[in-house]
């Protein structure tokens, strides 16, 4: 199975069919890992236009004096030499779109890698694509339940906004977005898409087999272009994602659940291919390109009077560390932000949600009511108390600290323990089983703890626990 999404076939060569004439030939006269000069005699290619060297596809990525174009590989270049012939196809990379591609699994050329035949589409769709005009979009003021508590109270996802998952390697990212798939997917009404950018081929495996069991893969398109493809694929692929969403969105006027994981390897591949293609680096050695090719991303994923495309994105934060140009373009883009901490997680806090670091736009009165609000905000506040108590704590010890502290230590950590939550997916692993919790029950468990004054019960029991009725059924 895994070996089905390693794969990395290259698309039909459709110049071969038609008889390219000799303005259409080049050869290869450089090759520098991933990036790949190609000299056209005559009329050059335009920039996106796929080239083909054998079997290799590329993608003219930028335009060279004489004729020469400079393009990404979309394969590796083993095999690839100087002198060898390029046939230009004149277009773009198009993908198949509509119908035909739910419940696939896709490469960044739309073609199977799920062992069954090529989607049966008639429309297919250039990856490049413009962002819908400011006038066609639109602002959707609604809630996307998740129904994982820490999100939810701290954190609401705007339908039709993006939401970007941040943490540092091994902190649950993948586990949060497999999680939301789950509890977010079978409730929704629209199309679902999957796009994995430079992750582990096992991740997309286990994925493809979930989607299955949780019964929702025929609404669901999956597209990867995984760590060990070419750079240009992984820089591609997202793009790709977005063409299938927007044909749902603009043309059958559906709503979308965008799901990428990560979108920090789509900025990682840009850099790649940059240095590659011999540009100066800029801030901490990315693209200074960085903030441009994220937009061309980001700015097609919106809201237009057809429908919305929702996402939610993993961003992976080099070394934990939130200022990294990447991980603070991609913040810039967002409606939400659910940061992830190592320290909770370290602590087994899962979802290691950071209550303090994450936000919402959508956090106002307005948005989710008075009393989520108040909640929200006294949660945030006891817990920012208890941080700054916790050094006292370390060197004297609770004694030192007055009745009002330790009833806010009490709390806080009676909270803390609370805004965890077994998951569905690590269900297997934890022996646990998955709880997906109504806001409303977030509300009133936290409500009730926040107006504790008696501490006589054990704070271990707030522990993995769904809503407060589980507690009683516990203790
Ligand atoms: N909610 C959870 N409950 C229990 N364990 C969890 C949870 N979330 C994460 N973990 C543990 O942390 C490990 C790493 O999680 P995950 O693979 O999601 O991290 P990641 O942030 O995506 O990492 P990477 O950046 O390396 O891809 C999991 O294999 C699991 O053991």
């Amino acid at each position: 199975m895994s070996n089905q999404v390693v794969s990395t076939p290259v698309q039909a060569d459709p110049s071969h069919a038609s008889g390219a004439d000799a303005a259409t030939h080049g050869e290869v006269i450089g090759i520098r890992g991933g990036v790949v000069d190609v000299r056209f005699p005559q009329a050059s290619p335009r920039i996106h236009d796929l080239l083909y060297a054998g079997s290799l596809a590329l993608e003219v990525a930028s335009l060279l004096e004489s004729g020469a174009v400079r393009c990404m590989a979309l394969a590796p270049v083993r095999g690839l030499g100087l002198g060898m012939p390029v046939r230009a196809t004149g277009m773009p990379i198009q993908v198949p779109v509509g119908d035909a591609v739910l419940g696939r699994m896709l490469n960044v050329f739309g073609e199977p890698i799920d062992n069954k035949p090529a989607p049966a589409s008639d429309i297919r769709r250039s990856i490049h694509q413009p962002p819908p005009a400011l006038e066609d979009r639109v602002v959707h003021s609604d809630i996307l339940e998740t129904g994982i508590k820490a999100i939810d109270l701290l954190s609401p996802i705007e339908r039709g906004g993006k939401t970007g998952l941040f943490g540092g390697a091994g902190v649950g990212k993948t586990v949060l977005i497999t999680e939301l798939i789950n509890n977010t997917v079978q409730h929704y009404q629209g199309v679902s898409l999957f796009c994995g950018i430079g992750e582990r081929s096992r991740e997309a495996e286990e994925l493809y087999r979930e989607m299955g069991d949780a019964g929702v893969r025929d609404k669901t398109v999956m597209l990867f272009g995984q760590m060990n493809e070419a750079p240009g694929v992984r820089f591609l692929v997202g793009k790709t994602a977005l063409t299938m969403a927007e044909y749902f969105r603009d043309d059958q006027k559906q709503d979308v659940l965008l799901l990428i994981d990560n979108i920090f390897r789509f900025v990682q591949a840009g850099a790649e291919v940059s240095g590659l293609m011999g540009r100066m680096p800029s801030r901490v050695g990315y693209q200074p390109t960085l903030a441009t090719e994220l937009a061309s991303l980001e700015e097609r994923i919106t809201s237009t009077r057809n429908g919305a495309i929702t996402s939610i994105q993993a961003v992976y934060v080099p070394a934990d560390d939130f200022t990294d140009p990447a991980a603070a373009h991609i913040f810039s883009h967002l409606s939400a932000s659910v940061v992830l901490s190592r320290k909770r997680a370290s602590e087994g806090l899962y979802p290691a949600v950071d209550p303090l670091g994450s936000a919402s736009v959508m956090l106002t009165p307005a948005m989710v009511g008075q009393r989520h609000y108040d909640i929200a905000r006294a949660v945030r506040r006891t817990l920012a108390e208890y941080e700054d108590l916790r050094d006292i704590i370390a060197m004297l010890g609770m004694e030192e600290l007055s009745a009002a502290d330790r009833a806010t230590v009490a709390r806080a950590r009676r909270l803390e323990r609370f805004l965890t939550q077994p998951f569905f997916t690590t269900g297997s692993f934890t022996g646990n089983d998955g709880k997906r919790v109504p806001v409303k029950d977030t509300l009133d468990g936290c409500e009730t703890i926040l107006n504790q004054t008696e501490f006589d019960d054990n704070e271990t029991d707030y522990y993995m626990i769904g809503s407060l009725k589980d507690l009683k059924a516990k203790s």
